[in-house]
């Protein structure tokens, strides 16, 4: 892993209908995210926040089942040119969320350095919505979908290129909510999900085992993007889409210090973090602390 990181906020809200998600980057700031990396003998540099300006009349969905559409692909691009330029200058980009909907930025600034870009969602969602699929109109759950090409091309088209990503080099871990139009794209793609069920049956080892073997096999980057709510609500009461029977804090840890020996990871992101709805700063604190175990924080 490279010795030199850049960490990234994008205090987006406008991907959903709960406010207080955009005060997770300060909220996973005050846990202590840098002084934890730079004992971990990071070289951080903190490059502050991407601008997200105001919402439209609020809840008012737009432009093809598509709400704030414009705001949320404009600060998309600032996220994915900022993206590009750290993975220039061979920083490792941290990006803290926000709402899941900044993971396109992300994906379309990662994806422009590599061949063949893989991904990781640690999500109970898959997040495969278009406006023609989507119960909510909320962006947060399109990006995997905008990242293959699928969706309005705003979002599809930032940095003037798509796909980011193909089918066969994402893998869902801890999905346990899917929509129809979502379920029906995985089976259409072929795309690699690691649900609830898989995640019992084989345990989380065998799973992230798999996972890591398969995208070493086949890729030349892997970002991790991972959403708070994958973990169970229990765990991380401070998101916005809670889903029940989620991942615990030892398999998440666990599944962190495996890609962190596996030395996979080219770029993360964590998301979905709302201290509104939190109790006592837990999940950015959980946050911080797979943070550590990621980058290379053992137990002995
Ligand atoms: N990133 C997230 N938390 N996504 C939740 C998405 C929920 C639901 N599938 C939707 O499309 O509205
Ligand atoms: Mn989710
Ligand atoms: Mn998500």
């Amino acid at each position: 892993m490279q010795n030199n990181m850049s960490i990234i906020g994008v205090p987006m809200d406008l991907g959903q209908n709960r406010r207080g998600v955009d005060m997770g980057p300060s909220a996973i700031r005050y846990a202590g995210v840098v002084e934890r990396l730079e004992n971990l003998a990071y070289h951080i540099a903190d490059l502050g926040d991407v601008p997200v300006s105001r919402p439209d009349s609020k809840d008012n969905v737009q432009e093809g089942n598509l709400r704030n559409l414009k705001q949320v692909a404009d600060s998309n691009q600032q996220l994915a040119k900022m993206v590009t330029q750290e993975i220039h200058k061979n920083r490792f980009p941290l990006v803290l969320g926000g709402d899941h909907s900044i993971a396109i930025g992300s994906m379309a600034g990662i994806a422009k350095h590599y061949d063949n870009p893989g991904v990781i969602w640690y999500d109970a969602h898959g997040d495969l919505n278009s406006g023609d699929t989507s119960p909510s109109g909320n962006i947060h759950g399109m990006p995997l979908a905008v990242s293959l090409g699928i969706g309005h091309e705003k979002l599809t088209n930032i940095l003037d290129y798509t796909p980011k990503v193909k089918a066969e080099n994402i893998v869902i871990i801890g999905a346990r909510s899917l929509d129809p139009g979502e379920k029906e794209l995985i089976r259409e793609q072929g795309i690699t999900v690691y649900s609830m069920h898989e995640i019992d049956r084989l345990g989380m080892s065998q799973v992230m085992a798999k996972a890591i073997d398969y995208l070493k096999q086949r890729t030349d980057g892997v970002h991790l993007s991972l959403d708070l709510d994958g973990l169970d609500p229990d765990e991380a009461p401070g998101v916005g889409t809670p889903v029940i029977g989620g991942l615990s804090y030892r398999e998440s840890h666990l599944a962190m210090e495996m890609l962190s020996e596996a030395d996979i990871l080219t770029s993360a992101e964590f998301v979905e973090v709302n201290p509104i709805l939190d109790d006592q700063n837990k999940t950015a604190t959980l946050a911080v602390g797979l943070i550590g175990s990621l980058f290379g924080e053992k137990l002995k």
